[in-house]
């Protein structure tokens, strides 16, 4: 993504895509703009002509040129004028319509292109921030700038449609002043593009710094943050960040609008001396006699229609820079590389085991390798405990069985065969997974646990009943219809805890041979950890679970222990196993396990077997 100005080439190609956009958002409606432009952009030579044929009618019979039977003629020049004026009036207003409701469809074909661009992103593109600069400059504008490209080419084809026909009929009656007239817009024209250019120029810099105000406004306003904000002093601190994004961006604002206010008055003052010189000019020729009273009415109503046409055209050639560059940015978003979802062969079979061989995981745009030569198999029927210290790479393992992360060095197998092949929509399929920031989506507590697949009453009270979370939710008013979340009237604010379970919940619900808990207890109270285990137990048959924990006490009960230090496998085995070996695994357990017991007995030495 770059601020660069867009050739005339790239320029068309950008105009021919978003009259695609145009014609796909609303086909009646296009043809209907476009007509109504043609019909606009005759009006004003027609009626300029109609009203030199009344006037020059009215000098004839003034001077007496014209019979006094000249009532008939006049009867046809008003009547044709009132229909012009009748048809300009109404193609004016039902242009605006059409236009309205064509806005309206351009606007939710470009959002929903977005949305669906953005929703189906490989998750690697959001460590980018240029990704996140885009999906803002796309978003920020889309209501307005896809539909000003459209009126700016309608305006452009109706400037150029009326400037040819008024500079045909007026050339007959005074080329000098077109020409002066067309040296009266260029420095006009000049201004405005350069300016537009620069305007844009400056947005463009202040994409992330307003990205940044964005985040620390939504901060401040957020209801989650607002306990912490008032406990802490950040709120005033949070408060200077914004002002300090604000007073970047207002210095280089504040110096755009004088530089244009400056170039603009000089420019307009050159405009009216040349505007004044094709006055003269005019003013000479009724001296000479050379023109009538119609054609002088004409000429004077030409020159200002030109005016206005090359003031438009002015415009069109700034603004449509702005639109093109956006429209660019636009289209740049949705060009970008994507892999495909459905891309590979369709895993169809059962899951059986899976495992990793030699796994090297590198983070995008970083260099230091997370995870290490990390291999082991787990098999359906199992639960897999994966423990460790914070940062130990726990959950980027699950990102990368999960396929959210491609692995940069290793392979992953499922049912001994290397996953890389499979599209990784089939292969998402078969896993349910409760992840650490879970979403809390301010929906229906049923659609939160349906999360899109087909649902039935039975099924989200099966979950819900496995997950807890069935008390609670059919205390709700409106039991599984209910809306979850303070956002929206009706909605039930949930703890951190019940959060947790309509997550789990969700884990549940979905038909799944393999089961990825990313902490799934750490909200939960003390009764919840025997249910997760409970669930864990009934599911044992035909799943495999892997469980990240820190909960010593919900890792014993696993088949395998795989224990993560800094990127690599140190353990691995069952309970007994690893608490023989007295390694980390053991060290963990005991710490926890002490800690629940009296100072003296706390106090005296400690041999895995006794803790075991
Ligand atoms: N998106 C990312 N980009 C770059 N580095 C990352 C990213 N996510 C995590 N990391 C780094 O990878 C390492 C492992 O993180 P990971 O989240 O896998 O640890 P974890 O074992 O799950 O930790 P915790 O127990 O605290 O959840 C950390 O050093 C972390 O800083």
């Amino acid at each position: 993504m770059s601020g660069t100005p867009v050739g005339t080439r790239q320029s068309l190609i950008l105009y021919s895509r978003t009259l695609g956009l145009v014609w796909r958002a609303d086909r009646a409606m296009s043809v209907a703009v476009i007509l109504l432009t043609l019909l606009r952009a005759l009006s004003p030579v027609a009626t300029l002509y109609v009203s030199k044929l009344l006037l020059d009618a009215v000098a004839g019979v003034l001077t007496g040129s014209l019979s006094q039977h000249v009532w008939p003629t006049f009867l046809v020049l008003v009547g044709l004028q009132t229909v012009v004026f009748a048809a300009s009036a109404v193609a004016s207003h039902a242009s605006q319509a059409c236009t309205e409701v064509l806005a309206e469809a351009l606007k939710r074909h470009c959002t929903a292109m977005i949305l669906e661009k953005t929703t189906a992103l490989e998750i690697p593109k959001f460590e980018n921030p240029a990704v996140h600069n885009a999906i803002r400059v796309a978003m920020n504008d889309v209501g307005l700038r896809p539909l000003s490209a459209l009126v700016q080419a309608l305006t452009l084809l109706q400037t150029v449609l009326t400037l040819t026909t008024l500079t045909a009929m007026l050339m007959s009656l005074g080329g000098t002043v077109v020409l002066l007239l067309v040296a009266a817009a260029i420095p006009l024209g000049w201004v405005s593009f350069h300016f537009n250019r620069a305007s844009l120029e400056v947005d463009l810099a202040f994409t992330e710094s307003a990205r940044a105000q964005n985040y620390l406004a939504a901060v401040m306003t957020s209801d989650q943050a607002a306990k912490e904000l008032r406990v802490f002093p950040l709120a005033s601190h949070l408060m200077g960040r914004w002002q300090e994004h604000y007073h970047l961006y207002r210095a280089a604002f504040v110096k755009l609008v004088r530089g244009r206010s400056v170039a603009h008055s000089i420019t307009a003052v050159l405009s009216t001396l040349f505007t004044s010189a094709a006055a003269l000019l005019i003013l000479r020729r009724v001296l000479d006699h050379s023109i009538t009273v119609g054609d002088f009415a004409f000429l004077t109503g030409g020159v200002a229609q030109i005016q206005a046409q090359f003031s438009a055209l002015a415009n069109f050639f700034a603004k449509s820079h702005e639109n093109l560059l956006y429209m660019h940015h636009f289209f740049d978003f949705l060009d970008l590389q994507n892999r495909d979802p459905q891309a590979g062969d369709e895993w169809t079979e059962p899951l059986r085991d899976i495992e990793f061989d030699s796994v090297t995981f590198t983070y995008p745009l970083t260099d230091q390798p997370v995870l290490h030569d990390v291999s082991f198999r787990a098999q359906v029927g199992q639960v897999l405990a994966i423990v460790g210290e914070n940062g130990a790479g726990k959950s980027t393992l699950i990102k990368l069985l999960t396929r959210l992360y491609e692995p940069t060095g290793g392979t992953i197998r499922f049912n001994g065969r290397d996953i890389h092949a499979y599209s990784t929509a089939s292969l998402q399929r078969q896993i349910s997974a409760i992840f650490q920031d879970f979403g809390q989506y301010h929906i229906s507590a049923a659609e939160n646990i349906g999360a899109g697949l087909p649902t039935t009453p039975e099924g989200l009270k099966q979950a819900a009943a496995l997950s807890g979370a069935l008390e609670f939710v059919e205390r709700l008013p409106e039991g599984y219809d209910n809306t979850l979340g303070r956002t929206f009237s009706g909605g039930v604010q949930l703890s951190g805890g019940q959060w947790q379970r309509i997550a789990l919940a969700r884990l549940y619900h979905k038909p799944a041979r393999l089961w990825v808990l990313d902490e799934p207890t750490s909200a939960l109270d003390a009764h919840a950890e025997p249910v997760i285990l409970h669930s864990l137990e009934q599911g044992r048959h035909d799943r495999l679970a892997l469980v990240i924990t820190h909960r010593m006490n919900t890792a014993r009960h696993a088949d395998q222990i795989l224990v993560l230090d800094q990127g690599r496998v140190t353990e691995m085995g069952d309970h007994e196993d690893l608490m023989a070996l007295g390694g980390q695994y053991a060290q963990m357990y005991t710490t926890q396990a002490t800690s629940f017991l009296p100072p003296l007995a706390a106090a005296e030495p400690h041999t895995p077997a006794a803790s075991a």
